[in-house]
């Protein structure tokens, strides 16, 4: 566990009028903090890899926000030098992925290309909740990468599921990975890995573009738009649509993320009113206020059935094709 301490330096000015000398008094707090491992982006002497541009970078693309996060593409980072930089600062990623009722058909394939291509030689722990262990496949897993499964209870609405995984990652950064990991992934089972996602993802707040409206202007976004839930963002607000099948950063900032998801989705309850597209959409209202420090491009979350983008120049994980009424306990 680390302490941190704060300097809480209060002045006092001498009432005697012949010395005006400030006294500052320490005081000493400590606080708990989560563990994550700020070693700045150290560069190993004698490197040698591509001289990075001031002039060139993608053209076809924003590759940063206007408050100044960068947003991943493919062309926007080195990743033989990122690898390097972030192998020094022995970092643990933890993953969750939920695969509830049938749901638990997707997980080969998931796990299968995630240890093809997710944070290939980095520690990776994956947890993974389910109320069928017993259908969890067996998948070999890479060196470092760490499966944990976990039995929660079945549900019959697939709404009530898929919300529901915020309260239960709120609890479990919380309970467990305080001391065990420095950065969080919570990402759909629906979904596969074609290329690689690595360190260039990790940030303290990270947040992924939506495949369906990167290039919609924001009234056209399928944010909630009735005042009385509480995920409201009202026509002429927004930034960008964020998908709710991924998103990470720190434990404390996704702690504070599916903390507040939680409490604005149970205030929506009380008042009897669900939001359109459920956390996804109190997602969106939580990164209006709170601005993602990291955006990954639709590269990292494309849908199997898209239409082909000449931006996207890689896809890296993706939604795949399934018939909802089929998979889903209610249609
Ligand atoms: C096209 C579309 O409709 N997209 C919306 C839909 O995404 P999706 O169609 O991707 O939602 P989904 O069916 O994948 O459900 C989300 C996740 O919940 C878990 N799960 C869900 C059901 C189940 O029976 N078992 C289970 O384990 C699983 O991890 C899944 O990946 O819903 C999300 C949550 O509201 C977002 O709003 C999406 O924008
Ligand atoms: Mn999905």
């Amino acid at each position: 566990m680390k302490l941190y301490v704060f300097l809480h330096r209060l002045i006092y000015l001498n009432t005697n009028q012949n010395s005006c000398k400030p006294q500052i008094i320490e005081k000493v707090i400590t606080k708990k903090n989560w563990k994550l491992k700020n070693f700045g982006l150290r560069s190993p002497v004698g490197f040698v890899y591509n001289q990075p541009s001031a002039l060139v970078s993608r053209t076809d693309v924003a590759s940063v926000t206007s408050w100044l996060a960068p947003i991943i593409w493919e062309g926007t980072f080195d990743a033989t030098l990122i690898d390097f930089i972030y192998k020094q600062q022995n970092l643990t990623i933890a993953t969750t992925v939920f695969a509830l009722g049938k749901y638990t058909r997707f997980l080969k394939d998931f796990l299968e290309s995630a240890e093809q291509h997710y944070f290939v030689g980095f520690r990776v722990h994956y947890y993974l909740f389910t109320d069928h262990p017993e259908e969890v496949p067996e998948v070999k897993m890479g060196e470092n990468h760490r499966l944990i499964v976990r039995k929660v209870p079945s549900m019959n609405r697939w709404q009530d599921i898929s919300m529901g995984r915020m309260e239960i990652l709120e609890k479990l950064i919380k309970n467990e990975l305080a001391s065990e990991a420095d950065y969080i992934f919570c990402l759909d089972v629906d979904a596969k890995f074609y290329g690689r996602w690595g360190v260039e993802s990790l940030g303290r707040l990270v947040g992924v573009i939506h495949p369906w409206y990167f290039d919609a202007p924001r009234d056209k976004f399928t944010y909630e738009r009735r005042p009385e839930s509480q995920a409201y963002i009202p026509v002429e607000e927004g930034d960008y649509y964020f998908t709710g099948a991924a998103f990470g950063g720190s434990l404390e900032d996704v702690h504070h993320l599916t903390k507040t998801c939680r409490e604005q989705m149970n205030i929506d309850i009380a008042n009897s009113i669900e939001a359109l597209w459920h956390e996804e959409s109190h997602l969106n209202k939580y990164f209006l206020h709170n601005k993602p420090s990291k955006l990954l491009s639709p590269e990292y979350l494309w849908r199997d059935i898209n239409a082909w983008a000449a931006q996207i120049k890689v896809v890296r994980f993706s939604h795949v094709a399934k018939n909802n009424a089929e998979v889903r306990p209610n249609a």
